[in-house]
């Protein structure tokens, strides 16, 4: 008998076994959609293997198959497949699950015909009716004011307009378009468009530059590997500005060349507008741009014209990883240092990581970019499985930005009397908006739980045994804590390095900063981003207005240190670089030196040279040190020594197991047993001292509690990756025995460790 084994999406390792019906034996491939019955549920699962053999007993027949059309069929190409299965294995991921990573979402009338539909939404998929604002003919007869006046003008000179995106604007834009109807000075109409901000307006096409000579020999570089179909990991390490896009470019081009398609992976859609306007630029319209403000049926269209072939570059946050593009060639990472490509919930896969594999496994280029490589990258190139592109100048020979430390232990504030501005950076920003140029002010909010610093030395309290900040707790006392191994101490009465008792909460209070920079510079535009403030559309309009000098200091988070490419900025200020130092994390210094180069590397792009001011506590911290000479290399260098000496990863591998309940001691309990059974298989696998599983914890998280629930970690590392998996193993075949209700998840090379 003819059997399929099943990938279905439920929390089952393993696939299921159906009968194929000879009516659909000539059909069913390996990564064909099919509908299954599983107990009373319908489900459409993914072909992973077919075999003839006896069949299991009660076997049931496939209803059905969904894919029919030859250029969609199998809906996972045989590449995809193959990818996704070493993805599960690697992450200990139900096969089911990971497929539903890959799949598109389903047709309307596919969905009627499922009673149980795995995807979002039952009645499947639905049209996007936009309501737009045309100008008529008519002339106003007598002068209009306010809102409607600037609408009208908007409407006359732009075009037809959705009326969200005047909303955009003007505050009162759908009364004032009633108004300016009832007049008869515009129509409205309500009609089905495949609207998509990043193709709202038309893209003019660009002349593609002369190529500087390191863009040049790293384009032909890749273009060999690319002719040579040999699957290559390129770390392309270019300063801020330097070009990297170009190179992006160049290599999407040799791929096409030779009839392959790419994948751009970016940190975070809605911050790259401007990325995806120079893709358009350079290759039209014919690029699928996946985000997550598509709706299904815009996903749908995009995932069957790249499974055709139809498209061949797809550009997309880390999920684009999945796009099921033809004979693919190339992965481009762009900013691959940045966190955001671990996927944190669900199946917690490294987009990077996982790039990496992918492009292995189709003998495909993959390109990791950034001006700051993270330590994994470095450490591939160093080991010989990566290869190193670098372009070491800005792409139009401006100088980097000179870099200053404004020392807050002797720096008071200016005349804001707000601490967080300082005299230096009060004047700077005097000179900044009097040569007519743009500033940018980075905060740092990372942190929720603070940690304790001396004001005297600029010293943070540290754990003894880990070389991390201790955070403080109020919960029992006031006391401070170690999230690795759980050491505590009561609140220090001095510093431990120079006995001074001036120990402070490192605050973080810095939603009033807009307001102070408003009311100290009263003739300056200061706008705001930042999550509070923005989501996807609000981002792309503040950038809008940044870009076009409607904004002259620009105070924002993490959002504001990405890729912007802006040419007025001439300085750039970081309001308090140790934020990001002191989290509980071994890669704390790591993210604040890639925070601070990034962020430093907005300023003077354009004509005019920039400057940037660094307001530290410690000003002698490495991080900082390094940041200030733009020295990315004596960073990774230093960097790497300290992270071999405590055995942190590149040198080892780390997995987290997490335990969560909403009861402190069940969840308590529940990581004490996993951590058991985590110490006796890592016992069992014995192996070199070095590659012994070390097992950590159980351990409070650093965020305790997390929406009503106790949060009870174990840290598992080693520097043998079989090692750890064959623990890990018997960790995950032990989840079943923990108390009901309790939710444990496994965290395979985990990034965020909070
Ligand atoms: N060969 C070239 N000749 C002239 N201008 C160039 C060339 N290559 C790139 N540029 C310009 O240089 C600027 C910086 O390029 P790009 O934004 O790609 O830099 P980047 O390396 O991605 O920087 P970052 O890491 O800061 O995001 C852009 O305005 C781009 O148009
Ligand atoms: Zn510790």
């Amino acid at each position: 008998m003819l059997l399929a084994h099943v990938a279905l999406p439920v929390p089952m390792p393993h696939p299921y076994s159906y009968a194929i019906p000879a009516r659909l034996a000539a059909r069913v491939a390996l990564g064909s959609r099919v509908l299954c019955s599983l107990g009373s549920r319908r489900l459409v699962g993914v072909v992973v293997a077919k075999g003839e053999g006896d069949p299991p007993p009660k076997v049931k027949p496939l209803l059905d198959l969904l894919d029919d059309e030859p250029s969609l069929s199998p809906a996972l190409p045989e590449e995809l497949l193959a990818f996704l299965r070493d993805l599960s294995a690697y992450y200990l991921a139900p096969i089911g699950e990971v497929m539903r990573l890959a799949l598109p979402p389903i047709e309307r009338a596919v969905a009627r015909a499922l009673e149980d539909s795995l995807f979002e939404t039952k009645k499947g998929i639905s049209a996007r009716k936009v309501q737009t604002v045309i100008a008529t003919d008519s002339v106003e007869a007598k002068a209009l004011g306010g809102q409607a006046a600037a609408i009208l003008a908007h409407v006359r000179a732009i075009g037809e307009t959705p009326l969200t995106r005047l909303e955009e604007r003007w505050k009162s834009a759908r009364a004032a378009v009633k108004k300016l109807a009832s007049l008869g000075l515009v129509t409205t109409s309500t009609r089905e468009v495949a609207a998509d901000s990043f193709f709202a307006s038309p893209a003019p096409r660009d002349v593609p530059p002369e190529l500087t000579a390191p863009q040049a020999a790293a384009t032909e570089a890749i273009a060999a590997s690319l002719a040579a179909k040999a699957a290559t990991t390129f770390s392309l390490h270019g300063v801020t500005g330097s070009g990297k896009t170009e190179v992006y470019l160049r290599a999407i081009v040799a791929a096409r060349a030779q009839r392959r398609g790419s994948i751009v992976l970016v940190p975070e859609i809605a911050l790259t507008p401007q990325l995806v306007a120079r893709f358009r630029a350079r290759f039209g319209d014919d690029v699928a741009v996946l985000h997550s403000g598509l709706l299904p049926r815009e996903r749908l269209a995009m995932w069957k014209r790249l499974r055709a072939g139809e498209l061949d570059v797809a550009i997309g946050a880390r999920s684009a990883l999945f796009a099921p593009v033809r004979d693919l060639g190339l992965i481009v990472v762009d900013e691959e240092h940045d966190p955001s490509f671990k996927q944190e919930e669900g199946i917690r896969y490294h987009a990077r990581d996982m790039a990496i594999l992918r492009a292995h496994r189709a003998s495909a280029v993959c390109i990791l970019g950034s001006a700051t490589p993270s330590l994994e990258t470095e450490h591939l190139c160093r080991t010989g499985k990566a290869k190193k592109l670098v372009l070491p100048d800005r792409a139009r020979a401006q100088a980097m930005p000179a870099v200053e430390i404004v020392d807050l232990r002797r720096m008071g504030p200016g005349p804001t009397g707000d601490k967080r501005i300082s005299l230096p950076l009060h004047r700077a920003l005097e000179a900044t908006l009097a040569a007519r140029a743009q500033a940018i002010l980075f905060l740092n909010r990372r942190g929720f739980s603070p940690a304790v610093r001396c004001e005297a030395c600029g010293e943070l309290c540290a754990c003894p045994s880990c070389s991390v900040a201790l955070t403080f707790h109020k919960r029992h006392g006031e006391r401070l804590r170690c999230h690795y191994c759980d050491y505590e101490t009561p609140f220090p009465e001095r510093c431990a390095k120079c006995q001074s008792p001036s120990l402070a909460l490192e605050g973080l209070g810095t939603e009033k900063l807009e307001e102070t920079l408003s009311a100290a510079f009263p003739e300056a535009r200061v706008a705001r981003l930042d999550r509070d403030v923005a989501t996807g559309r609000t981002v792309d309009t503040v950038l809008g207005r940044m870009r076009a000098r409607e904004i002259d200091i620009l105070v924002g988070t993490q959002m504001v240190t990405k890729g912007h490419d802006l040419p007025h900025v001439t300085l750039v200020g970081v309001i308090n670089a140790d934020a990001a130092l002191s989290l509980p994390d071994f890669r704390a210094a790591e993210r604040a030196f890639h925070l601070l180069v990034q962020v430093a590397g907005r300023a003077g792009r354009g004509d005019a040279p920039g400057r940037v001011l660094i307001q530290t506590y410690t000003p002698d911290h490495p991080a900082i040190v390094h940041a200030l000479r733009h020295d990315v290399n004596a960073f990774i260098e230093r960097e790497l020594a300290d992270r071999r000496e405590v055995g942190y990863p590149p040198y080892s591998r780390v997995a987290l197991v997490r335990v969560d309940h909403p009861e402190e001691s069940v969840a308590r309990d529940a990581c004490t047993l996993l951590a058991e059974v985590a110490r006796q298989a890592a016992e069992a696998a014995g192996g070199e001292a070095d590659a012994r599983v070390q097992v950590l914890g159980p351990a409070a998280a650093p965020l305790a509690r997390l929406r009503q629930r106790f949060r009870f970690r174990i840290m598992l590392r080693s520097s043998d990756r079989a090692m750890l998996r064959r623990t890990l193993l018997a960790v995950e075949r032990a989840r079943g025995q923990v108390a009901r209700g309790v939710r444990t998840a496994i965290d395979i090379d985990p990034v965020q460790l909070l």
